[in-house]
């Protein structure tokens, strides 16, 4: 399952991406925001940050005016692996190197028209393992490390 959520600022992109994945036939849940009035983008990137952590979704997606403060807020959950990408060979590079599972964007960066294009590269490409994996298994290494030492 996809996860989808934004705060006011990335609404717009938020709506059209939910429509580009229901028309690929994907199962998408939108955690909000609803409508334009101003929310606080943690809210958001919690819900769909604590569901890919927990292992509820498989991938999430989220946007707000930058990408800044909700990649902030989502790479804070254990397992969770976001990252802001504003072309298509970030997009791409997002996969294939650090197996994103979460894609982050700007609704006041790009238009969505790009938006569901650097989605479908997202979902498109593979990852490629072999050192990249080593690497992952580096910041899995840190995370473990960083939660025993705050107990
Ligand atoms: O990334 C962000 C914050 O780091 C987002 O761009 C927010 O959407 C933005 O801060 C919201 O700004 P606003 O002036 O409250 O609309």
């Amino acid at each position: 399952m996809m996860v989808i959520a934004s705060d006011h600022g990335g609404l717009e992109l938020k709506d059209a991406i939910y429509k580009c994945l229901e028309s690929r036939g994907l199962s998408v849940r939108d955690f909000g925001t609803d409508n334009g009035d101003s929310v606080d983008y943690p809210d958001f990137g919690e819900k769909v940050a604590r569901a890919v952590s927990s292992g509820e979704a498989e991938r999430g997606i989220l946007i707000c005016g930058t990408g800044i403060g909700m990649s902030i807020v989502a790479n804070k959950f254990p397992g969770v692996r976001a990252a802001l990408v504003n072309d298509p060979f970030t997009a791409r590079m997002a996969k294939e190197h650090n197996n994103a599972n979460v894609l982050v964007m700007g609704g006041r960066v790009i238009t969505p028209e790009i938006a569901c294009r650097l989605v479908e590269i997202w979902l498109d490409s593979e990852f490629e393992g072999d050192r990249h994996q080593r690497r992952l298994d580096k910041i899995s290494r840190i995370e473990d490390e960083v939660r025993k030492a705050a107990r």
